[in-house]
């Protein structure tokens, strides 16, 4: 595991930025077209921001996503919604460009089937988070999608955030991608990250040790 970077909190949002712009670019030097997926919450959004300020060759950018919720996209909760609002939009990405996890089927299992077709047999460029009990994309601590080595999206039920319905990423694909920036900022999330770094593997997050970690001192304990 590479050294985490800890980064003041008003540079954050902008070094997380650069970052995937500077691995997107990396990526676009060798091939046609580039993956790009990323995750919820309210960490990355400014991020997606500044990010959609760089000049890149967008039009060979495809979008994915790391989780979504079993919400419509346009629910306040959907993380669609957070990343169309914070990039897609400012980019004006066409449709396309955007693999969207299907929050809105009531057969969830059907959708996380589909989603998996969508999918490159590699992502080049992810943006996981960390929730303050060591979780990443919807991969919760104890539950049984932790073990998934053959699927690659998984309809998730009873997760312990809510809502409790979550479609993910499982593990050999976060950790077969080409770079992952895993960005955290606050005190809340401390904990997990001291046990993260650690290399504690009852924390999902541990487990995505391709991961460059990106903190705030806050963070950082
Ligand atoms: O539920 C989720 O939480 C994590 C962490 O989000 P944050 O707001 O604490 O940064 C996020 O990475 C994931 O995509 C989201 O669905």
């Amino acid at each position: 595991m590479s050294q985490p970077l800890i980064v003041p909190s008003e540079r954050l949002t902008r070094e997380a930025a650069d970052w995937m712009a500077r691995e997107l670019t990396k990526a676009l030097a060798t091939k046609a077209r580039v993956s790009l997926a990323l995750s919820g919450g309210n960490t990355p959004k400014p991020a997606y921001r500044m990010l959609a300020d760089h000049q890149l060759p967008w039009e060979r950018v495809d979008v994915y996503f790391v989780d979504e919720r079993f919400v419509p996209p346009d629910h306040p909760d959907s993380n669609y919604l957070l990343v169309k609002e914070s990039l897609l939009q400012p980019l004006k990405l066409p449709d396309t460009q955007v693999f969207r996890m299907q929050g809105e089927r009531t057969d969830r299992d059907a959708a996380a089937r589909d989603y998996e077709k969508t999918l490159p047999a590699r992502l080049d460029v992810v943006l996981i988070g960390v929730g303050e009990d060591g979780h990443t994309a919807s991969l919760m601590p104890g539950h049984p999608a932790l073990q998934e080595r053959t699927r690659r999206v998984l309809a998730v039920e009873q997760s312990a955030k809510p809502p409790p319905w979550r479609m993910t990423l499982t593990f050999p694909v976060l950790q077969g991608a080409g770079a992952v920036l895993g960005l955290v900022a606050g005190e809340g999330k401390r904990d997990a990250m001291r046990r993260v770094l650690a290399g504690d593997m009852s924390l999902p997050a541990a487990h995505v040790t391709n991961t460059q970690w990106m903190l705030d001192p806050a963070a950082h304990g």
